[in-house]
């Protein structure tokens, strides 16, 4: 008997299926308690590299820098319900600096990150200054005592910094007032910054895949079972992540929070604002398969 219904031809590939995974702590919450399913490999990296590991098509799928998929939208789409969002301060995307942001001259850049640099340049104009940016790693502290004066780090050694300038404080302090500065350096927090001048919030991260490799379903349940875990489970990850990072659970519970992990209307606003700003002239950004 024929079928009456017949399904379409799914064009998901079944296996192989592989996944680049940057696992900083601000996506503990997904990754950590993901069971990949059967066929699914992954790798893991800083920025740059999964954003490179997807667009040579070493990986199918990556979480990157949100800007590398609006630079590539012709040939990426992104899943519609996960991504690395805040609205507000981030604490871990910051600029460490020694004068005032108008007087910038010598900026280093982290060479880990597309989007945080992306992000400083649509400030930097905001700023009215146009310094010399340079790739240069090492701790904020070491580069602004040799001779930078404005140095922009993000992720866990980030946020491990700026608690070393501001800190020590507890959950009290955190949200009616965020220390500035300490030991006679200002931190700047470029998704607060954003925050201020567009009233959105700023998207770092969103999960993209390229258009002839969507990932199969079984995958995406599960990252969405994983990140139900995660959040539900805050508490233990961010006790976990705090031993790690040498930090109080409780900051790294408020990090935790903070974050907007679902790729809202807000956040896809935020997105395609931040798009017209960094990448005049991109392609429709595309949010793929359910
Ligand atoms: C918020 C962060 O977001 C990350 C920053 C990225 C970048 O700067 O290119 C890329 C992915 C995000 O997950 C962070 O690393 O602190």
């Amino acid at each position: 008997m024929t079928d009456p219904h017949p399904r379409p031809a799914d064009p998901r590939p079944l296996s192989p299926y592989r996944a680049g995974w940057i696992h900083f702590t601000n996506v503990a919450p997904i990754l950590d308690s993901l069971v990949l399913p059967p066929g699914v490999t992954a790798i893991t990296g800083v920025p740059t590299q999964m954003n490179e590991a997807l667009l040579s098509g070493a990986v199918d799928i990556a979480n990157i820098s949100a800007v590398e998929f609006i630079r590539h939208a012709d040939t990426l789409s992104a899943l519609p319900d996960f991504s690395v969002s805040v609205l507000g301060p981030v604490y871990s995307v910051n600029l460490f600096h020694t004068c005032a942001l108008s007087e910038l001259k010598r900026v280093a850049l982290t060479s880990q990150s597309a989007m945080s640099v992306a992000l400083l340049e649509v400030l930097l104009r905001e700023w009215g200054v146009s310094p010399t940016l340079e790739r240069a790693e090492g701790e904020a502290e070491a580069l602004l005592a040799q001779g930078f004066d404005g140095v922009l780090r993000i992720g866990d050694s980030a946020l491990r910094e700026w608690y070393g300038v501001v800190g020590p404080f507890t959950e009290a302090t955190i949200v009616p007032e965020i220390p500035q500065s300490g030991r006679g350096i200002t931190v700047t927090d470029l998704a607060e910054e954003w925050f201020r001048v567009t009233g959105r919030p700023f998207v770092f991260a969103v999960w993209a895949y390229r258009k002839a490799t969507p990932p199969p379903a079984a995958l995406l349940d599960a990252m969405r079972a994983a990140r139900r875990h995660g959040i539900g489970h805050l508490a233990e990850v961010s006790e976990r992540h705090a031993r790690k990072l040498g930090l109080p659970a409780d900051v790294v519970q408020h990090y935790l929070w903070n974050f907007r992990y679902h790729l809202e209307d807000a956040d896809r606003l935020a997105l395609n604002e931040f798009a017209d700003r960094a990448v005049p002239g991109h392609a429709p950004l595309e949010f793929g398969v359910r």
